[in-house]
């Protein structure tokens, strides 16, 4: 399905570069075929253009109206500024992904009136390394087939689940977000890692082999984490003494917490978003 097709991305920011590289790594789209405008940054363009070969956009509107497929990759705030730069370039042969955080597809249909097939997706940044965790959702115009042709683009780059619209911003706070957590505990363990006495560049291979070993007996047993951490768990040994440590700092609640801020986050940028558009619109 995908042979051949041209992609659009619109905005050349950080989810934009490590999708680029999972789409020309996974080998089935060629940098001759990826099209990539910014608002004002040039150098960025250039730096995409020297490094993986895409093709730098200035006219947005002509290239966005012969591209097959449109990834609109700004920033929420920005998606006004974009849409008024396609007017009329769109139709509802062409399928339209927007990764924007919070931002509803009915605002880019809506933005584009054109009956254009949007859909809502929430890739994260391991596109890059073909291992992301990727939540889509079809809008009011997108097909089966449409919705199908972007389940098969994140799916060269990882993991797809399909699921309502109203679970985007849940899957925002958990999985888009998420690769920022597991660095964010990555930090803290090499320091502790440090605290207790290994060098850094020691510690280092031994958090990441933890992590890929424990994410693999996840993946390859298929066994509950409760039932895995139980096991690495002695009576009154080393882990309990940690875990006990971890309850104390209200592990799980936190995490928790995290994950339903970020989750929450996600929907107010809708809302101003689409309070703004009502605004303008009256
Ligand atoms: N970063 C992540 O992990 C993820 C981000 N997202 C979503 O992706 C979007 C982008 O995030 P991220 O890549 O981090 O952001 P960045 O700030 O890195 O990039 C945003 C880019 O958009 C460009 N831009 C702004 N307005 C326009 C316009 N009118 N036309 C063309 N380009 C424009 C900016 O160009 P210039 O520099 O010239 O102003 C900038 O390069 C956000 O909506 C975010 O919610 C989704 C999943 C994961
Ligand atoms: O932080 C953000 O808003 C974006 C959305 C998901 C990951 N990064």
């Amino acid at each position: 399905m995908l042979d051949g097709k041209t992609f659009f991305f619109i905005g050349a920011g950080n989810i934009c570069e490590s999708m680029i590289k999972g789409l020309l790594s996974a080998g089935i789209v060629r940098p001759g075929e990826v099209r990539v405008a910014n608002r004002s940054n040039q150098d960025r363009l250039t730096f995409l253009r020297n490094y993986y070969g895409i093709v730098p956009v200035q006219d947005k509107k002509a290239v966005a109206s012969q591209s097959d497929v449109i990834i609109f990759a700004m920033k929420p705030q920005d998606v006004f500024t974009a849409l008024s730069e396609l007017t009329g370039s769109i139709g509802k042969n062409q399928l339209i992904i927007s990764v924007l955080a919070g931002v509803p597809t009915a605002l880019i249909e809506e933005g584009l009136s054109c009956e254009a097939a949007v859909v809502r997706a929430m890739p994260n940044t391991s596109c890059a390394v073909l291992e992301s965790a990727t939540g889509i959702s079809g809008g009011r115009y997108a097909t089966p087939d449409k919705l199908a042709m972007a389940e098969e683009i994140f799916r060269l780059m990882g993991e797809v689940v399909v699921l309502e619209e109203n679970l985007l911003d849940a899957v925002t706070g958990l999985s888009g977000s998420g690769p920022a957590y597991i660095y964010y505990l990555v930090e803290a363990m090499e320091k502790a890692g440090e605290a207790a006495g290994i060098p850094r560049e020691l510690a280092r291979p031994l958090v990441l082999k933890t992590l890929l070993g424990a994410t693999k007996m996840l993946l390859e047993t298929g066994e509950q984490p409760e039932v895995l951490r139980q096991q690495v768990t002695s009576p009154n040994g080393t882990t309990m003494a940690g875990i006990n440590e971890l309850n104390k700092g209200n592990f799980q609640p936190v995490i928790r917490k995290a994950i339903l801020r970020a989750t929450q986050r996600s929907k107010e940028l809708g809302k101003v978003i689409v309070e703004r558009q009502v605004v303008t619109s009256n």
